[in-house]
């Protein structure tokens, strides 16, 4: 089997035109939705990101609004950048570009940011919402897994997803919204024993653990949904998966590549994570 290519530059195109109509809407009733960025020093991928998220807002028309601090800047000065945004009334959205500094702990940052302007879905609260099966903000890379998902039309419940890495930002999130979604959940990470039984056991294997060509065709089962997280660069410089692309492409049902699979998902959900930021603060209905 040759597997379906699964075209997330594509799809997320798709979706930010129908975004910039939702966007156009809230402009008439006076409402511009704003997203607060705040980068922590200048570390080379998280400026790309920053950057790309902010021209993605250009496009379809949010308000962005940066923050560079330098890479000394103390856990207490972040906390009062965000504290102070939290009660801009321009800003609906608030994010903090993960990684941090070594000396600054997310746990102690995240959690300042009030749940009703977290666009990432990291706040403990909405965690907690996710996990018991609320309406909430889903972080972005999730999220847009599971549009992906709906737009090659597979139906998740009772299908047997397995999710190899468990970050707070992908892979335990995931696994969450796939298990709402009544899928039979698995999770592998690095200490897992024999991984390949089990990721030859998916229905939909999810792979975000940062392990250039960690998964195989072998760890694969025929015409499976393989969806590659991983964002990793060789020496020339070439981003490759952790999902050996070439290999697996001929086992699996569906495959994303990297790049152009989940990553322009994951800017376009913080798109819409922002609109509906903008709603709930404004109380207008939050589909
Ligand atoms: N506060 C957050 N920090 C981080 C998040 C996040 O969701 N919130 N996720 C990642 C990085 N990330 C967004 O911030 C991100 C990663 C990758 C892409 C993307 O479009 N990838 C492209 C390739 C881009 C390239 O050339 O490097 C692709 O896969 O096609 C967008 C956003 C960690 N931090």
């Amino acid at each position: 089997m040759t597997a379906k290519i699964i075209d997330g530059k594509a799809i997320a195109q798709k979706l930010r035109e129908r975004l910039k109509r939702e966007v156009d809407d809230l402009k008439e009733k006076g409402i511009t939705p704003g997203l607060a960025v705040i980068l922590v020093g200048e570390d080379p991928a998280s400026l790309t990101y920053v950057r790309n998220k902010r021209k993605a807002c250009r496009e379809i028309g949010i308000r962005s609004f940066l923050f560079s601090l330098p890479e000394t800047v103390s856990e207490g000065e972040l906390v009062r950048k965000i504290e102070e945004l939290n009660g801009d009334e321009q800003v609906h959205g608030i994010l903090v570009q993960l990684p941090l500094p070594s000396h600054v702990n997310p746990a102690n940052i995240l959690p300042r940011i009030h749940p009703m302007k977290d666009v990432d879905g990291f706040h403990p609260l909405n965690a907690g919402k996710l996990m018991a099966g609320e309406k909430t903000f889903i972080p972005c890379t999730p999220l847009g897994i599971s549009v992906l998902l709906k737009e090659i039309g597979c139906r998740v419940e009772g299908k047997h997803a397995v999710v190899v890495g468990r970050s707070n930002i992908v892979g335990k999130p995931a696994g969450q919204l796939l298990l709402n979604m009544n899928a039979t959940v698995t999770y592998c990470h690095s200490k897992t024993a024999d991984l390949q039984k089990f990721t030859s056991m998916a229905d939909i294997l999810i792979v975000a653990c940062g392990k250039p060509n960690l998964i195989g065709a072998g760890h694969v089962k025929e015409g499976a949904v393989v969806i590659d997280v991983g964002i990793n660069r060789d020496e020339s410089g070439r981003l490759t998966g952790d999902v050996n692309f070439e290999e697996v492409k001929e086992k699996a049902g569906f495959i994303t590549p990297v790049p152009g699979g989940v990553g322009p998902m994951t800017i376009t959900m913080l798109l819409s994570n922002t609109i509906q930021a903008a709603k709930q603060i404004h109380r207008l209905p939050w589909p």
